[in-house]
C-alpha cells in the first residue's frame, strides 16, 4: 500500500527557551494526510499548531520522531508545497499581476508564460480587471484573493494554511471559505478546471471553520501539542458554508468536537494562555 502523502510519526519539537533549558512545543504527535484530503487542525491558543505546520514544511527540523512527505523524511522544504498565512505575502510595491506571476517567475517559468498563468488565476479568484491594481487599492478580502491566487498558481500538491482568513470580517471570511473550497475542488468557473485535490492542512482557532472546510478535524491538546482526537467529517461536497452551518448534521458534529476541544481550552485558560474563538 502507498504511504500517506504526509505522515507525522511521534513527531516532537523542542526549542531552547532562552534560559538554558528547553521548551517542548510538540510532543509525539502522529497524524496522516492522504492525497487530496482536507485536514483541519484545531487546538487551544499557543498549543503548537504553527510549529506542527513548520515541521511538515521543513522550516523546522523535528527533535525526535519523523515527518515524511511523499514517503521521504523531510529534510528541507519539500517540492510542491504552497503556503498561506494569516499575514499574506502580497508585495505592496507590485501590481496584482506581478504579485501572482512572481511565484512561477521565481521557479524559472519564462515571463510571458508566468504572466499568462497569473492572468488565468487572477480570473479564477474573481479579480479579472484588477491586474494592474496595487495591493493598497484593494479591500482586505481582495488582497486575500490575490494571496490565494499567488499560492495556487504554482499548482501545489500540498497546501499548508495557517489561519489564513482569521483577520477578515465574518462575511468576507465566509466568502473566502467558499472560494477556497471551489478552487480546491477544481470547480472554478473561469479557465480549464484545475486538477482537484491538493492535500491541505488548515490550522484554525475556529471550530466552525474547521468543520465546514475539512474531511477530517484533528483536535490537539493544550501544549505541548499532541493529537487528542480525530473526527471524520462526512458532510457532502460540494459545500456551501453558510447553508451548511444551519444543518442538524453540522450542529451534531460541532457539539461532539467541541466536547473534545473544550477540555483542552479550559486547561489552556487555567494556564493563562488565552482563549479559543
Ligand atoms: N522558534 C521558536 N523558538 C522558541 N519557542 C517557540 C518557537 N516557535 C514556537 N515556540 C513556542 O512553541 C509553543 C507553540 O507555538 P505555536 O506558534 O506553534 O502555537 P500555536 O498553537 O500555533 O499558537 P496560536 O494559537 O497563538 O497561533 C509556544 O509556547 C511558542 O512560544
Amino acid at each position: 500500500m502507498a504511504p500517506p502523502l504526509i505522515e507525522l510519526i511521534r513527531a516532537t519539537k523542542r526549542f531552547p527557551d532562552g534560559s538554558g533549558s528547553v521548551h517542548t512545543a510538540v510532543r509525539e504527535l502522529s497524524m496522516t494526510v492522504e492525497p487530496g484530503q482536507f485536514v483541519a487542525v484545531v487546538g487551544p491558543t499557543g498549543c503548537g499548531k504553527s510549529t506542527t505546520l513548520s515541521l511538515v514544511s521543513g522550516l523546522q527540523p523535528v527533535s525526535a520522531g519523523r515527518v515524511r512527505v511523499h514517503g521521504t523524511d523531510v529534510k528541507s522544504i519539500p517540492d510542491g508545497v504552497g503556503y498561506m498565512f494569516q499575514t499574506d505575502a502580497v508585495m505592496p510595491w507590485r501590481s496584482v499581476l506581478d504579485n501572482v506571476a512572481s511565484g512561477p517567475r521565481f521557479r524559472g517559468v519564462p515571463k510571458a508564460q508566468a504572466r499568462a498563468k497569473a492572468v488565468d488565476w487572477i480570473s479564477r479568484v474573481g479579480l479579472a480587471g484588477f491586474e494592474k491594481y496595487y495591493p493598497h487599492q484593494l479591500s482586505g478580502g481582495m488582497r486575500k484573493r490575490v494571496a490565494l491566487a499567488q499560492t495556487l498558481v504554482t499548482d501545489p500538491k500540498i497546501l499548508l494554511m495557517d489561519e489564513p482568513f482569521s483577520a477578515l470580517d465574518v462575511q468576507t471570511r465566509a466568502l473566502m471559505q467558499d472560494e477556497l473550497l471551489r478552487l480546491w475542488s477544481g470547480s472554478a468557473s473561469a479557465g480549464p478546471p484545475a486538477p482537484p485535490g491538493a492535500a491541505v492542512i488548515f490550522v484554525t482557532h475556529d471550530l466552525d471553520e474547521a468543520i465546514v472546510l475539512a474531511d477530517k478535524v484533528v483536535v490537539l491538546t493544550t501544549g505541548p501539542a499532541t493529537v487528542k482526537d480525530v473526527f471524520e467529517i462526512p458532510l457532502q461536497r460540494p459545500r456551501k458554508v453558510e447553508e451548511l452551518r444551519l444543518t442538524e448534521e453540522f450542529r451534531v458534529l460541532y457539539s461532539n468536537i467541541w466536547e473534545s476541544l473544550r477540555g483542552e481550552v479550559d486547561k489552556a485558560r487555567q494556564k493563562g494562555a488565552g482563549n479559543v474563538a
